[in-house]
């Protein structure tokens, strides 16, 4: 792994995690997850931040900004609860909505929970950083992330971020013809 690699940060957004009342088990799914499926060198990094519109932007703005992300996954907050702000921290980064990602994510969750419902799972351009929003729940994000990833190396392509290639037995990435 050189600081070169493409970058990929976890955000987890969670009261409970954040304050060590329980163990963060959403970062470690997601990051095995990434670690299973992406074959291409990466640097993956975890954080974990409280819910809040405030506090989960300042940590998209900086991991993409700052950190010069390609690829942004967050998990929590994403539910109807009052304390559930990602989606709107996401609404204050982005420049572009890519809905189908939420639309894609919900499906394959209806399809095992009918609560699936409940969550305004999203994604969305920042520069050249692709942001993802998955629910909390660590069991849903291997649902989630295998509904959309197949989509993403030609995403991040299109937008001008790293290139990344993935095990086509677990995920097998979608490019174009030509590209
Ligand atoms: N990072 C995490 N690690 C372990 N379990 C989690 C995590 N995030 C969520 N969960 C579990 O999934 C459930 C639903 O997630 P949700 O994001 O709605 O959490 P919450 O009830 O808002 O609580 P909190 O923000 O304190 O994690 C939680 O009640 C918890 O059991
Ligand atoms: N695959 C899957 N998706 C799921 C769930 C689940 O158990 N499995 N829980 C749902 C529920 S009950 C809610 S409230 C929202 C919560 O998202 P959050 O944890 O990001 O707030 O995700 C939904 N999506």
């Amino acid at each position: 792994m050189s600081t070169d690699d493409p970058l990929i940060s976890v955000l987890v957004v969670s009261d409970r995690a954040s304050r060590g009342e329980y163990e963060d088990k959403g970062g470690p799914a997601a990051e095995d997850w990434l670690r299973r499926v992406v074959t291409s060198p990466v640097r993956i990094t975890r954080r974990i931040v409280p819910d809040g519109r405030e506090s989960v932007a300042a940590a998209l703005r900086e991991l993409a900004d700052a950190y010069g992300a390609d690829l942004i996954l967050v998990t929590g907050g994403t539910g109807p609860a009052p304390r559930d702000q990602t989606p709107e921290a996401l609404d204050a980064v982005i420049d572009k909505r890519l809905p189908g990602f939420g639309e894609a994510m919900r499906l394959a969750s209806l399809a095992e929970v009918p609560t699936a419902i409940l969550s305004r799972q999203d994604a969305g351009i920042r520069g050249r950083c692709l942001i993802i929003t998955l629910p909390g729940k660590p069991s849903a994000i291997a649902t989630c992330l295998t509904a959309v990833f197949r989509a993403v190396p030609y995403c991040l392509d299109l937008i001008e971020a790293a290139r990344i290639e993935t095990d086509p037995a677990l995920c097998e990435a979608f490019r174009p013809k030509g590209a």
